[in-house]
Parts: structure tokens; C-alpha cells; sequence
């Protein structure tokens, strides 16, 4: 199968024909960075996947994990050589019988999309015309993301698949018989209850960034609606993320009981591959300048830019376009046809910076994203009793997911924080004291100096 310059697996050949030829001058360069890449990718991952301290090595091959034939044709399809560690691990427990439920957990970019949907394929009768795996993601760009993962993987099976997402399905469908429906659990919940989908005959049943939709501040609610409207019995509740909190983990071992479990130590929960910087800034005011001197370097491959707010990111989108940078802008206030075209315009290298805010913090996997900026360090939503704003504190899980959009499957990523004041110091170092990564300075003095580190750490 054809993978995209950033490694996207387009459903099959409909996809090809919808994209829209970039211009060639665009193509040049895309051509040359990701022959450039690969070429570096290629040897450092092989180096990689045979240390056994890398989360990238296996001392197994992917047919000594039990998969079907067809499914292999898939996974070398796609370019896949090897098992990661969380692979080769996971699967054999993941496709044993009688089913078991699994909590797994292993760092950002390092191949749990390929575990659990290599285990919705195995167990799915596809001469039963009936819904048999769920998936849930928190965004719909994610979702979006693990069914090119199920058509990818699925190419050589006869495999039916559906979404669950807002404004997707045709209005007043009445039925779905998709083996797999993958999708976002608001628009879930609402199919399940309207009948659309049939959850009688479910088997396996996926959280893709578990501990963010097991969440009691957040998607915990709708998550538990869709688990209730699911069989009792006979159903393999598969969690993944590259974060358990405490908060969450006992909730976890309830709602996927008797689970096997696969967790990291505090000091793995990010890979080694991510460079973290911090830029000392003066005000808030001057993390614009400081964002726009670094643009050249932003666009050496691709970056993203996190803000705390919707707002603040369409303002640094607008005064960047005004000077004549060419970036997008992506976040929740922005209707569904809308995110779906700029994410994949970004997917395509037509852009090469995305300024964001949480909603796609987790899972999204675009391997020429070599930088990750945030411009807001992820602060956690609290409240107190009264129901007042809480103090700010940083929220570690996210700050983990926003860098691991950069480093894949082993390339090299710099992540830079910007700080300003003694509030954004305090929670840096929190975020390095609880990940056990030192931050180092960016010398913003000389702007020389600054580019040759960045570049360093890109190498
Ligand atoms: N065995 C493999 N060999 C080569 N590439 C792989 C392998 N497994 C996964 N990949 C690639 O690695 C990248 C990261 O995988 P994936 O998105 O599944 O990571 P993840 O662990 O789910 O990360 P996150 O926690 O950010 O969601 C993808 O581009 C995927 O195609």
C-alpha cells in the first residue's frame, strides 16, 4: 500500500484519486526531505529495533506472533518489517483464548494503533455481516486516523468498516452492518441508542487513549453509556495509552476486569528521541516575536503549535499569515468538514505549521512533524468546591502527548516550551520533575547559536 510523505495510509485507491496534485515546487521538497528521512530513519531503526532497551525492539517476527496470513500480507504491505516492543508483547496476549482484557500502556509513537488493530481483524467472523469491534478515539481527526490503520492493515481481508463520527454518516441511514465501527463516543452513543448500530453481536471493544476517555472530567460518561449498551458478557475490553494516571488506573482495572496489564516505570514515559528545549521569554507578548524568529526552523519539516485556547490560536494564526507565513489553524470551534480538510491538507505537507490546541494533543501520527512548540504549557482544568477555578496546575499527561506528536517510531524530535514568568517556570519544572527529563535552555541571545542547536537536535 501507498504511504503518504508523512506516512498516512490512504484508504486504497479512492483516496489516491481524491488528493489533489500539490504544485511542484511543493513536491520537490517534500520528495527531498522524505528521501532524506527515510534513508535516516531506515538505519537508526534498524539499529534500534534490536536494542533491547529501545521500546522499538522485538526479539520475535511478526509471524511468530499468530497472525493470519492475510494479515501479515497487510502489515508488510504497509512497510512494517518487525514488532515493536508493545507489539510483540501485546499481541500474543491480546489474541489468546478465551479473550482477555488488556491495559496497555507504552510511549508515544511506538505502534500500539498496529496491536489493537491487528487484534478487531483477528477476531472478526467476516462472513457475519453484523458489527463486531468498536473503536473509540477522542477526536474525530484520530478516529479518522485508526480506520486508514483498519482499511491498511485490512487490504488483503474482506473487512467492512464504518465511522462514528459527527456529520459522517449518509443522514436518515438506518443501518450499519460494518464488522468494525470506529469513531468518537458522543456519535456512538447516539447510533447505539437510535439503533443505527447493532452492539448485539460485539466482540471486541477498543479505547484508543484510554486514560483520556475514561476521564470523569471528561469523556468518562459517554464512554461508560456506549460499555453499558454492550453485551455483558463474551466482549475483550482493550485499553491503550501512553498515560495511566493514578487517578485513573483503578477505574481502568473496573471497567476492563481481570485485564493483562502492560506499564511503563515513571522515568519511560517519554523516549529519549524527543529533545526537550525551553525559550526564556520576557512577557507574554514577546513569545510572538520569539515564535516568529524561530520560523525558519519551524518549517524545516513540519511543526505544531500548542495554545491553551481556541482564541489564542487563531490569533497567532492571523498576525503569522499577516506577515506573510503560510500556517493553519485547527481546533474544536471549527466545523467537521472544515478540520477534516485542514488536517489532511497538513497530512499532505501543503502546510507546514499547524497551530492547535488540545484536540489533536494525542494519538495523531504524522512522521515529517519534527517539532512541537508549546506556546502554552497544558494547564489542568480544575475547580475547587465551590466550583471557582482552581489554582493553575500543569497538566503532565497532556504535555507528554503534545511532545510525542513529534519522534515516532524512532526518529529524532525537539519539543520547545515557551516560558514567560514565574507561574510557567513553577510548572516546567513539575513537568520535569514528574516525566524525569531535563529541559534544556535555548540561547535566544544569539540567533546563530539558537539555530545550530535547534539543528542539532533535528539531526
Ligand atoms: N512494527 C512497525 N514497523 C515500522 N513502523 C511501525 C511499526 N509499528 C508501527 N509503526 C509506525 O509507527 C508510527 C507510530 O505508530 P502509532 O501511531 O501506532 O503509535 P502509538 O503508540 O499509537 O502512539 P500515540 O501514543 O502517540 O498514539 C506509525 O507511523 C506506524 O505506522
Amino acid at each position: 500500500m501507498e504511504k503518504d510523505a508523512d506516512g498516512f495510509y490512504a484508504p486504497a485507491a479512492a483516496g489516491a484519486e481524491k488528493k489533489e496534485e500539490p504544485a511542484a515546487e511543493d513536491l520537490d521538497s517534500a520528495a527531498t526531505d522524505l528521501i532524506k528521512s527515510s534513508f535516516e530513519v531506515s538505519v537508526t531503526l534498524a539499529d534500534q529495533q534490536a536494542d533491547p532497551n529501545s521500546p522499538l525492539f522485538s526479539a520475535k517476527t511478526f509471524e511468530q506472533l499468530g497472525l493470519h496470513a492475510d494479515l501479515l500480507k497487510g502489515i508488510y504491505d504497509m512497510g512494517f518489517s518487525k514488532p515493536s516492543k508493545i507489539q510483540e508483547r501485546a499481541l500474543p496476549l491480546l489474541l489468546s483464548n478465551p479473550p482477555t482484557n488488556m491495559i496497555g500502556q507504552s510511549q508515544s509513537g511506538t505502534g500500539k494503533t498496529a496491536a489493537f488493530v491487528l487484534t478487531m481483524l483477528s477476531r472478526i467472523d467476516f462472513t457475519q455481516h453484523k458489527t463486531q469491534a468498536l473503536c473509540l478515539a477522542p477526536s474525530r481527526e484520530l478516529a479518522r486516523q485508526i480506520m486508514s490503520v483498519v482499511v491498511a492493515m485490512g487490504k488483503f481481508t474482506p473487512v467492512q468498516t464504518e465511522y462514528a463520527i459527527k456529520d459522517n454518516l449518509p443522514k436518515g441511514a438506518s443501518r450499519v452492518s460494518a464488522h468494525i465501527v470506529v469513531g468518537t463516543p458522543g456519535t456512538m452513543t447516539d447510533l447505539i441508542r437510535r439503533k443505527v448500530i447493532d452492539t448485539s453481536e460485539v466482540k471486541v471493544f477498543v479505547l484508543d487513549e484510554a486514560d483520556n476517555m475514561l476521564d470523569q472530567d471528561g469523556l468518562g460518561d459517554q464512554t461508560l453509556r456506549v460499555k453499558n449498551m454492550l453485551p455483558r458478557t463474551g466482549v475483550q475490553i482493550i485499553l491503550f495509552s501512553a498515560t495511566f494516571p493514578d487517578h485513573v488506573r483503578s477505574f481502568a482495572s473496573k471497567f476492563a476486569p481481570n485485564a493483562n496489564k502492560i506499564e511503563l516505570k515513571k522515568n519511560e514515559l517519554t523516549v529519549d528521541n524527543i529533545h526537550q528545549f525551553y525559550l526564556d521569554c520576557k512577557s507574554e507578548e514577546q513569545k510572538f516575536t520569539a515564535l516568529t524568529q524561530c520560523y525558519e526552523l519551524l518549517t524545516v519539516g513540519q511543526s505544531i503549535i500548542f495554545c491553551q485556547h481556541r482564541h489564542t490560536a487563531d490569533q497567532i494564526a492571523q498576525r503569522m499569515t499577516a506577515q506573510g507565513h503560510k500556517v493553519a489553524s485547527l481546533h474544536g470551534a471549527k466545523d467537521a468538514s472544515e478540520r477534516d480538510a485542514i488536517i489532511d491538507s497538513f497530512r499532505e505537507g501543503r502546510e507546514k505549521v499547524l497551530i492547535t490546541t488540545n484536540v489533536i494533543a494525542r494519538g495523531i501520527d504524522i512522521l515529517q512533524v519534527n517539532m512541537v512548540v508549546n506556546y502554552d504549557l497544558p494547564l489542568l482544568n480544575e475547580r475547587d468546591n465551590w466550583g471557582n477555578k482552581a489554582d493553575s496546575r500543569p497538566d503532565i499527561e497532556t504535555y507528554i502527548h503534545r511532545i510525542g506528536r513529534t519522534g515516532r517510531f524512532g526518529r529524532n524530535g525537539t519539543s520547545i516550551n515557551f516560558v514567560h514568568n514565574k507561574q510557567t517556570w513553577d510548572h516546567m519544572a513539575e513537568i520535569e520533575r514528574a516525566t524525569g527529563k531535563k529541559i534544556e535552555r535555548i540561547d535566544t541571545d544569539n540567533l546563530d547559536t539558537m539555530e545550530q542547536q535547534m539543528k542539532r537536535a533535528l539531526k
